[in-house]
């Protein structure tokens, strides 16, 4: 009997690819897309729908609009009002995409769900690893840490093993054009652009929280005024005030409304804390300096050594310093091209 298996298909082309490649395995593959954010028609969902009719195969539909406002919308709009930099992607996949797609799984009778992500997944020791995609330009592992070893035991990620070009070509050479050529998603789904304007529209009183205050300098001094904290980041260069010296902000210290502008050397930290760790095996951390971290998407990554604390927290130690350690943001555990965990700066 064939196994069943349950796809996120987004619309797109990699989760289009996806589904034609699952099926060629020999899978009886079902077809689910969340409706989480809409503003006017939602066409990924009619290509979707469409897609799998063409394949032949069942297509469920889950409207998670509510669940997505209420826990990814909201956290990225505190995120910002508590001076923090939010990563909606990361609390998605810790909070709701995966836990959603294995209960449908599980309601649905299928043993395995899949999307279209490019990574793969190891099984090694007893443990299940997410690995970097074999594509460099749109490896997706940084986005993953927060996948526990019961999830990873069900997923399966069919394009992990190629290139994107090799995924469009797929799709061409089996005669579906419009598959092949759609564009690449930017961003959080919600919010691709300047978060800013949306961040505005969606508070219903933007003015009770986002008011002009004054930026400092570390020493406490007035350099001039900015037009509300919510709308600077930490790490932020563009867009402050003009002087003759090329200035970061430092920090957000949303209680007094200032934000705090340093020159790059003050930028620099060695240690840090993390909460909401998740972690393949602690006992794969040693004491040495022995994981790279990783704390942007397209950054370098740093030999570093991680010490677990109380409560899902843990303090990173950098074997350099790194600038522009922004608290929201994710820390992300490296080693051989496996991830062995992460979790949010604070
Ligand atoms: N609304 C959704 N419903 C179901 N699955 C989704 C949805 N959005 C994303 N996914 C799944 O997550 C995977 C990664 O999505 P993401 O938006 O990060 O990447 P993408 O490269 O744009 O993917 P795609 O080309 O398939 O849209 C998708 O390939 C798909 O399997």
């Amino acid at each position: 009997m064939k196994q069943r298996i349950l796809l996120g298909m987004s619309g797109g082309t990699d989760s289009s690819v996806a589904a034609i490649l699952l099926l060629e395995q020999g899978y009886e593959v079902i077809g689910i897309t969340f409706r989480f954010w809409e503003e006017g028609e939602n066409f990924h969902l009619q290509d979707a729908v469409k897609l799998a009719g063409q394949l032949g195969i069942q297509h469920v539909t889950y409207d998670a609009r509510e669940v997505f406002r209420a826990n990814v919308v909201q956290y990225f709009m505190d995120e910002y009002l508590s001076g923090r930099t939010p990563f909606p992607c990361v609390k998605c996949n810790n909070e709701l995409k995966w836990k959603l797609i294995l209960e449908e799984a599980d309601r649905l009778g299928c043993d395995k769900v899949a999307m279209g992500h490019y990574v793969n997944i190891i099984q090694e020791d007893n443990h299940y690893f997410v690995t970097e995609g074999k594509d460099p330009e749109k490896d997706q592992s940084f986005f993953l840490w927060g996948l526990t070893q019961a999830q990873l035991s069900r997923i399966v990620f069919p394009l992990g093993q190629f290139h994107k070009t090799d995924v469009r070509a797929m799709a061409a050479v089996r005669g579906y054009k419009k598959v092949s050529e759609k564009k690449d998603s930017l961003g959080a789904c919600f919010c691709s652009g300047d978060y800013r304007p949306f961040l505005k529209k969606q508070l219903a009183e933007p003015d009770k929280y986002i008011y002009p205050g004054n930026f400092m300098d570390e020493e406490g001094n007035v350099l001039g005024t900015h037009d509300g904290f919510p709308l600077y980041t930490v790490g932020q260069r563009r867009g402050l005030i003009h002087l003759n010296r090329k200035v970061f902000v430092k920090e957000i210290r949303p209680e007094t409304n200032d934000v705090v502008l340093a020159p790059l050397r003050s930028m620099y930290k060695t240690e840090f804390l993390i909460r909401d760790v998740n972690v393949v095996d602690k006992s794969l951390f040693s004491s040495e300096f022995d994981v790279l971290c990783r704390i942007r998407y397209r950054k370098q990554n740093t030999l570093s050594r991680v010490v677990f604390l109380e409560n899902r927290t843990a303090r990173v130690e950098l074997s350099e310093p790194l600038e522009s350690i922004a608290p929201g943001q994710t820390a992300v555990f490296y080693r051989d091209g496996r991830i062995l965990g992460g979790g949010f700066i604070s």
